[in-house]
């Protein structure tokens, strides 16, 4: 009988933002976490300074047990996190990853079993709880284990089950998407500092205007069209604003960002399964 414990391999900026949410916002005791990484115990002492999470190097004494297991390395680590972890693993234990690009399929070869494989792709809101994260998972997933790797991340933010094929363009949107916000927020405050106002003014103002938009779009049944064009008067400020965005071709720009990126996931995915399963098939 398994325990209900949550074991993270890899310790870095995801696994944090999932700790942060899950510990910060009440969801899970941190006396249930377990955290392990390839070495730096100096990172796992701050995790568990900071969050009150079990840290370890010993990868047995992580994931042996767990009834979640979360691959939060990085795609070029999973062969070597996979081999330091598998021995320990067995069919009862639910394998969540958060890999980019990476497929359940792939991970089912390195570990060299049958496994329930649920693919996860968050953000890093999750610190804040406000992760919109997809979901797919592999055939020998039941129900009841989908649920409970759903109810996790329900808990830092929201969830969206897709076909395993569509976590690439997820991942080119929503996976990378805050960076793509904090892009324009840093060109924001670049613009407003040059249009003549204080970091710290610019900086608040921006942050609650990109929050109460997010907040119209999420809860306004209008099309973001229609909501752009509430803000624009004809011949007005927003109107002169947009036709320099027209101009630059931005929304092109932003067309070819999430492409570029969604083809880099599916491009990761190629690579490691080829270079990782060399030994395995
Ligand atoms: N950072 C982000 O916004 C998001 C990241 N992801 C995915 O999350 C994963 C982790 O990304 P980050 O946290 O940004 O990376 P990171 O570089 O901050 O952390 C990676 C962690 O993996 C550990 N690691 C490396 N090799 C290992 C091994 N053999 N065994 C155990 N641990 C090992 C490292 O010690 C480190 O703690 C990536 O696969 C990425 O695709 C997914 C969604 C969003
Ligand atoms: O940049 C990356 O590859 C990861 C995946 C999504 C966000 N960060």
């Amino acid at each position: 009988m398994h325990m209900n414990t949550i074991a993270f391999v890899g310790a870095g900026s995801m696994a944090e933002a999932i700790i942060n949410g899950l510990v910060n916002g009440g969801v899970c005791l941190p006396e249930y976490i377990k955290v392990t990484n390839r070495s730096s115990m100096e990172r796992l002492d701050f995790l568990n300074q900071a969050y009150g999470v079990s840290v370890t190097k010993n990868k047995q004494e992580t994931v042996g047990g767990a009834s979640i297991i979360i691959l939060a390395m990085k795609p070029k680590d999973v062969k070597a996190g996979i081999e330091s972890i598998k021995d320990y693993v067995d069919s009862s234990q639910v394998i969540i990853s958060v890999l980019a690009g990476i497929s359940s399929e792939t991970i089912r070869k390195l570990f060299g079993k049958e496994l329930s494989i649920v693919r996860a792709m968050p953000n890093t809101s999750a610190a804040l709880q406000r992760s919109a994260t997809a979901l797919a998972c592999n055939s020998a997933v039941t129900a009841d284990q989908l649920k409970q790797a759903a109810g996790l991340f329900e808990a830092i933010g929201t969830v969206t089950h897709v076909l395993e094929h569509q976590l690439d363009a997820v991942t080119g949107l929503s996976g990378s998407g805050p960076a793509y916000i904090y892009y324009i927020a840093e060109a924001l405050e670049k613009a407003a500092e040059e249009t003549g106002l204080e970091k710290e003014t610019a900086k608040a103002l921006i942050a609650q205007t990109l929050l109460g938009a997010a907040e119209m779009l999420l809860t306004s049944e209008k099309e973001p069209a229609v909501l752009r064009k509430e803000v624009t008067s004809p011949g007005g400020t927003t109107e002169a604003g947009i036709e320099k965005l027209e101009e630059y071709k931005v929304s092109e720009a932003i067309a070819a960002c999430v492409k570029k990126a969604k083809e880099r996931s599916h491009e990761l995915g190629e690579i490691f399964a080829k270079n990782a399963l060399k030994e395995h098939t």
